[in-house]
C-alpha cells in the first residue's frame, strides 16, 4: 500500500498533502454515518507522522461539517515530525479549534469526551509499543470510550506475526485505506478492534490490481467471470457425477447436509456411499439422489467414473475407512478431503505425499493444526498452509471466519462472505457439498473452491439478516438461489 501511495503521486498529479486529505474525507464520510450527532465530544489523538497528519485534517473537516465539541490532542513524545504532518498543524492552527499538547501520558486522565478518534500510530508501526505509547494505549483503553481508529488503531501491525499480548489501542471500529490489512482477516485482530471498514482514497488501482501480492481478496467481479451459464441441449451428463462419502449411523446428518448442498449447487448426478442404516433417511429426504451402502462397498469401484469424490463429514475414524481413503487417494482421482478423512490423514502422514495434484483438504483450525502441527499464531498458521499447499501441490482451504485459499502457486485467496450467525455444525459439511458440487460441473478445482466459499457466505449473509442463527441445511437450500442471483447480475 505504501509503495501505491508513492506511485499515485509520482504518476497522478496529486501530492502525498492531498492524498492526506483524499484519506481523511474517506474516514469522515463513514464517521459521520454512525456518528450524526454535531454536539458530541470528539477527542482527536494526533502523533506526529502521517497517520497524525490525517487526525489533523479528519479535525477540520469535522469542524467545517459543523461538529461542535472538536479538540485535538498531539502526542508530543518525539520531536521528529512529518512533512504532511507539520502542514496539517499549521492548518489547523489557523482554525478555532482547541489544541493541546500531551508531553506525559498523565496529562490525558483529565480529558473529557464521548469519542475518541486515534491517530496516534499508524501503518508505520515498526516495534511493538512500549513506554509512553504504551502506558498511552492503556490509558486511552481505561477511559471506556468509543475508539475509531484512523487506518489502524495504534500499536497493531498491519501484517507480519501480531504480539501474544496486544498492548495497543482497542477500537470499535478502524476506518482502514483503500485495502483491508492483512492481520484484520486473522481472529487476533479482534484484541485491537471490532470491525474495520474499508474507504477508498483515490490510489491508483491498476497499479494495485498489478503490484505482485501473494493475498487477494475474492470479490463477487471475481466470481462473475468464472460462473457460466446452464446452456439450452444440456442434460445430466454435461454437468457430472459427484460421489460424496460420508457418515455413519450416528452422524448421517452430516452426509445428508453434503449430498444436499452438492444437489443444490447442479451437479448433475450425485451418489452417496453411505451406511445401509442411512438409506431411508437419504430416500425420503432426497429422492433425487443416489446411494452405495458402505457396509457392501468398503472400496469404491470404479471412482473414475465419477467426475468429482468428496470424502468425509461424518465419516468416523476407523480401520474400513482409512482403507477406503487409501484407495481414493490411490485412484489418483483429485478428491475433496474434509473432516474426519482428514484426521485419518493426520494419523497416516504418508499418505500426504500420494495425494493427486490438486486434491482439495478443508480442515478447520482444529484439523489444520492436527494435520500440520500446533501453531500459537494465524499468520503463522497461514505461512504453514501456503508452504504446504505449494509443497504437496493440493488446495488448502483453511476454514475461519475469513476462509483463506492457499492454493499450489503460493497464492492465497481471503473470502469475505458469511458472519458468526454460520458457526454451527454442519457448515463445513456443507461447504465440501458445494466445492464437490461445482467440480462435478468442470470447474476448477481452484475456480470451484473460490466460487463455493464465497456463495456458502453470501448464502449465510442472506440469510442472516432474517435470522439470529442459520442453520447449515437452510444454507444449502440456499445455494441455488444466490448462484442464480450472481447469474442474473451478469446477465444485466
Ligand atoms: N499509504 C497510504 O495509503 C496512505 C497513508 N496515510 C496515512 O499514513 C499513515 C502512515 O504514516 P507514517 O508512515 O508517517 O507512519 P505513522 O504510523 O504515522 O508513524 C509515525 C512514526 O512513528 C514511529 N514509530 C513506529 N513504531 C513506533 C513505536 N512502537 N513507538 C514509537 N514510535 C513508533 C516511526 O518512526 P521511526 O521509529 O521510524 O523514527 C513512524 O515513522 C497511515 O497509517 C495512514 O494513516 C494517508 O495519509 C495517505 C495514504
Ligand atoms: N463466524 C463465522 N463467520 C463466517 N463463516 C463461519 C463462521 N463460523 C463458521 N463459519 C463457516 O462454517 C464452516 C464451518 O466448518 P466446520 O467447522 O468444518 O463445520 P462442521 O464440521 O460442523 O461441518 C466453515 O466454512 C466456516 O468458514
Amino acid at each position: 500500500m505504501r509503495r501505491a501511495d508513492e506511485f499515485t503521486i509520482a504518476t497522478t498529479p496529486i501530492a502525498s498533502i492531498d492524498l492526506m486529505e483524499n484519506a481523511a474525507r474517506a474516514f469522515v464520510k463513514s464517521f459521520v454515518k454512525d456518528e450524526f450527532d454535531t454536539t458530541k465530544k470528539i477527542a482527536i489523538f494526533c502523533g506526529k507522522g502521517n497517520n497524525g497528519g490525517d487526525g489533523l485534517a479528519i479535525a477540520h473537516i469535522l469542524i467545517a461539517k459543523g461538529y461542535e465539541n472538536i479538540k485535538v490532542y498531539i502526542i508530543n513524545f518525539t520531536k521528529k515530525q512529518s512533512d504532511d504532518f507539520a502542514i496539517n498543524l499549521q492548518r489547523i492552527t489557523e482554525t478555532q479549534c482547541d489544541r493541546f499538547e500531551i508531553n506525559q501520558v498523565s496529562d490525558v486522565k483529565h480529558i473529557e469526551t464521548d469519542i475518541i478518534i486515534d491517530a496516534i500510530l499508524g501503518s508505520g508501526l515498526n516495534k511493538p509499543l512500549e513506554g509512553a505509547y504504551q502506558d498511552l494505549a492503556q490509558l486511552i483503553n481505561g477511559l471506556n470510550k468509543k475508539v475509531y481508529a484512523v487506518d489502524v488503531p495504534t500499536g497493531f501491525f498491519a501484517e507480519g506475526e501480531l504480539p501474544e499480548n496486544y498492548n495497543g489501542v482497542k477500537a470499535f471500529k478502524a476506518i482502514c485505506f483503500q485495502r483491508p490489512k492483512i492481520n484484520f482477516f486473522f481472529p487476533e485482530s479482534a484484541h485491537a478492534t471490532e470491525k474495520f471498514e474499508v474507504v477508498e482514497i483515490g490510489l491508483d488501482e491498476d497499479f494495485i490490481q498489478n503490484e505482485a501480492s501473494d493475498f487477494c481478496l475474492v470479490e463477487k467481479r471475481d466470481i462473475e467471470q468464472i460462473l457460466k451459464p446452464r446452456k439450452l441441449f444440456t442434460h445430466k451428463g454435461t454437468y457430472g457425477h459427484a460421489l460424496i462419502v460420508a457418515g455413519q449411523p450416528n452422524t448421517m446428518g452430516a452426509a445428508l447436509l453434503s449430498v444436499s448442498a452438492c444437489l443444490h449447487t447442479g451437479a448433475g448426478l450425485t451418489t452417496a456411499c453411505i451406511p445401509q442404516s442411512g438409506l431411508t433417511a437419504l430416500n425420503t429426504s432426497m429422492p433425487e439422489v443416489m446411494a452405495l451402502s458402505r457396509d457392501e462397498y468398503t472400496r469404491i469401484e470404479n471412482p473414475a467414473k465419477y467426475q468429482a469424490i468428496a470424502i468425509g463429514p461424518g465419516l468416523g475414524v476407523s480401520t474400513e475407512n482409512e482403507k477406503l481413503l487409501e484407495s481414493l487417494i490411490a485412484s489418483e482421482q483429485p478428491l475433496v478431503i474434509d473432516a474426519d478423512a482428514l484426521n485419518i490423514l493426520a494419523e497416516r502422514q504418508d499418505l500426504m505425499s500420494k495425494l493427486t495434484e490438486n486434491t482439495i483438504l478443508t480442515p478447520h483450525i482444529k484439523e489444520f493444526d492436527r494435520l500440520f502441527g500446533e501453531h500459537k499464531t494465524w499468520w503463522h498458521r497461514v505461512q504453514t498452509a501456503r508452504q504446504e499447499a505449494q509443497k504437496l501441490k493440493t488446495i488448502i482451504v483453511l476454514k475461519n471466519q475469513f476462509t483463506l485459499i492457499c492454493l499450489p502457486n503460493g497464492k492465497v485467496h481471503i473470502n469475505p462472505t458469511g458472519n458468526p450467525a454460520m458457526a454451527q455444525g454442519g457448515m463445513g459439511d456443507v461447504l465440501t457439498g458445494i466445492i464437490v458440487g461445482f467440480i462435478a460441473q468442470k470447474y476448477t478445482p481452484d475456480e470451484a473452491v473460490m466460487m463455493a466459499c464465497f456463495i456458502h457466505g453470501q448464502a449465510g449473509d442472506f440469510l442472516a439478516k432474517r435470522n439470529y442463527v442459520v442453520t447449515a441445511a437452510s444454507v444449502a437450500k440456499r445455494i441455488s438461489k444466490e448462484i442464480k442471483k450472481i447469474m442474473d447480475s451478469i446477465d444485466k
